[in-house]
């Protein structure tokens, strides 16, 4: 049977590390790590996220504060709500919740933010710093995939990694972390011909398609290790329920190690998300 990377354990860990960082900044600059968070529209799952963000940053002895914008809420008004928060010096963290109501240009947002407030990562000037190996915040899911790859492997070099998506969000920033680590890194997407054996052939599969248990144990070569960021809703005894882009059982029983969901990559990225946003205050200290 796999190790199971608990990402709801390790985050624990980097939330001891920010709530430390938290104590800090306050003691010896009087500044309380503040995060911003936006969200426009009822989508249900983003419901989910933005509580748990809210309730790990209140842990934390962060302050946070949410801006629940209605579905109509224009581009204009959306603007100024971003340019606002660009100006609050009390504010040194701003997420805008992905994805927008169709109507709204989620490119035009995200270049708005203040890239030192950037805590996602996406705006295009972390983005490419990001590319150029020069990162300052760095995107929260690859980067607590990278914090769980390492509690299983200390030395990633030379490792093949495929990593199975290309969103700006997860796979394109994934391969530039492990590339950075001195992986050799294959990138797979809707496109790619026999995925399957290529996954097989990698040390480690980063699973972030979006397609319920996509991956199978028959794509994972035995002792490999797999991170399953995928997150799909899915109804069981009339119960709604999580799962993964990776089937959980049979993979557990192929793969060398292995993060569940939920309780895996979730967790992480919450947890990155405030340890970006104690880092971005402390390089807005006046
Ligand atoms: N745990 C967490 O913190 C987070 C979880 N997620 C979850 O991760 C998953 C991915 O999110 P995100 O990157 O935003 O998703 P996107 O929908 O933006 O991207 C999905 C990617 O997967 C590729 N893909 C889709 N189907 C297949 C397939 N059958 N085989 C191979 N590749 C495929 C797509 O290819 P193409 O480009 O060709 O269309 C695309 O590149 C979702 O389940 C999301 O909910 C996302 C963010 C954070
Ligand atoms: N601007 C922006 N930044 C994001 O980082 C972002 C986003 N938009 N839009 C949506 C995705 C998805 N995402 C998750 C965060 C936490 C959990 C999480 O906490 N998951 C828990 C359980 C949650 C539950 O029970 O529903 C777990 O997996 O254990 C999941 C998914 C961040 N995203
Ligand atoms: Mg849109």
């Amino acid at each position: 049977m796999a190790q199971l990377i608990d990402g709801k354990q390790l985050s624990n860990q980097v939330l001891q590390k920010v709530a430390s960082e938290v104590e800090y900044l306050k003691g010896e600059y009087g500044v309380v790590p503040t995060l911003a968070v936006v969200l426009v529209g009822e989508d249900p799952a983003s419901q989910v996220y933005v509580r748990n963000k809210v309730k790990r940053a209140k842990e934390a002895g962060m302050g946070s504060i949410e801006y629940r914008l209605d579905t109509e809420t224009t581009q204009g008004d959306l603007n100024q709500l971003v340019a606002q928060l660009n100006n609050d010096p009390q504010v040194h963290g701003i997420l805008v919740q992905l994805p927008l109501p169709p109507h709204l240009d989620e490119d035009e947002v995200i270049a708005s933010i203040d890239p030192a407030k950037d805590v996602d990562g996406f705006h295009p000037l972390n983005v490419g710093a990001l590319a150029a190996g020069q990162a300052s915040l760095v995107p929260c899911t690859p980067q607590g995939c990278m914090i769980m790859l390492r509690q299983v492997h200390q030395d990633l070099s030379g490792k093949h990694a495929v990593v199975v998506g290309r969103s700006n969000i997860v796979g394109k920033p994934m391969m530039a972390l492990l590339l950075q680590a001195d992986c050799t890194v294959t990138m797979a997407h809707s496109r790619t011909r026999d995925i399957e054996s290529l996954c097989r052939n990698a040390d480690i599969v980063v699973a972030a398609a979006g397609r319920k248990e996509l991956v199978n144990a028959d794509w994972i070569k035995p002792g490999a290790t797999v991170i399953d960021v995928g997150i799909n809703a899915i109804e069981a005894d009339g119960k709604r329920k999580l799962v993964g882009d990776v089937a959980f059982a049979p993979v557990s029983e192929t793969a060398g190690a292995i993060s569940p969901v939920p309780g895996g990559v979730g967790p992480m990225t919450i947890a990155c998300l405030l340890l970006n946003t104690t880092r971005a205050a402390r390089r807005q200290l006046a």
